[in-house]
């Protein structure tokens, strides 16, 4: 699929322009020789105003680069930025009003509450957030109007999750993610419990949230395909970055994925050098991520 969206910001960039950007991440949980390096020093910028997906073989960092993204764990080192704030310079108060005021998110589980109606899940942050005087607490009825035409709810507001499809309720999700115009949405396997038709339209709301309504996306994924939605592709391998594609088809991030597969050893990174990955990524991927 191929993509009209601007070029992307080179992976590493400093932070203009950019909705987020990871300097030198680092993340090991446990000590000594227990010790798991999720992340081994990523530099990585997500441009706003486009849709960025991440993927990698499994345990390559991918949920945990979202997590720090998120503010949701620290970092072991390394710096983490919203815009100009330093998310690792921020306490567990601070980073609770940041996530809701400034992010958005989608996970893989729907996470809508069964007894409200799609409508009163959609505006519950801003309730949330008006409850406790927050930001962003009165509901722009021309801004919720166009993410409920853009997400095709119109028919739906009454109706409760139980009532609604699986592809209908990740809408109410991804709507209630927007509601309160976060600088950034992460979204987190958001097609993973969905049928291909439903993950389909589900891709494709999130790029015409990104398109029409001009938020910033990062998604994480193992579909190649739902991954061709984005604008770019991030690659992780053994808590590493690995490279990236730009304007994704199905084809070009499958066989990008496949390279670093295979560069891998199967105990998952031990042995394979930063340049043999660079090495085989380049020769599959169209853009290789600046800087690596
Ligand atoms: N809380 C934790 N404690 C210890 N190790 C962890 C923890 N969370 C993640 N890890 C380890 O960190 C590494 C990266 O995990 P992560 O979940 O970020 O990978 P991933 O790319 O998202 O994997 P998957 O595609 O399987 O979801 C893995 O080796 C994982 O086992």
């Amino acid at each position: 699929m191929t993509s009209t969206a601007p070029a992307a910001t080179p992976a590493g960039s400093p932070s203009g322009g950019a909705a987020a950007t990871a300097v030198g991440l680092t993340k090991t949980y446990g000590r000594g020789p227990a010790a798991v390096h999720a992340l081994r020093g990523v530099d990585v910028s997500f441009e706003r105003g486009a849709f960025t997906a991440i993927m990698g073989p499994s345990g390559s960092g991918k949920s945990t680069l979202l997590h720090l993204l998120a503010g949701l764990d620290t970092a072991t080192s390394g710096r983490v930025l919203l815009g100009e704030t330093d998310l690792t310079a921020l306490g567990d108060t601070a980073l609770t009003l940041l996530r809701r005021q400034r992010l958005g998110f989608v996970f893989q589980q729907f996470n809508l509450l069964p007894v409200l109606t799609a409508e009163q899940n959609i505006t519950l942050p801003l309730e949330l957030g008006g409850r406790r005087g927050g930001r962003g607490a009165e509901l722009d009825r021309e801004w919720m109007a166009d993410l409920v035409d853009v997400l095709g709810l119109r028919e739906r507001l009454s109706h409760r999750p139980s009532e609604l499809s699986g592809g209908q309720q990740q809408r109410v999700a991804i709507a209630r993610a927007l509601i309160g115009k976060p600088e950034l949405v992460l979204a987190d396997e958001p097609t993973g419990n969905l049928d291909s038709r439903s993950g389909a339209e589900v891709l494709e709301f999130l790029r015409r949230s990104v398109r029409e309504l001009g938020r910033t996306v990062v998604m994480v994924t193992h579909d190649a395909v739902a991954a061709s939605y984005a604008d770019r592709v991030v690659l992780l391998a053994d808590g590493r970055l690995a490279g990236e594609v730009t304007d994704p088809t199905p084809e070009a991030v499958a066989s990008a994925l496949d390279a670093l597969r295979t560069s891998l050893p199967p105990a998952g990174g031990v042995g394979t050098t930063t340049a043999q990955m660079r090495a085989v990524a380049a020769a599959h991927v169209p853009s290789p991520a600046a800087g690596l």
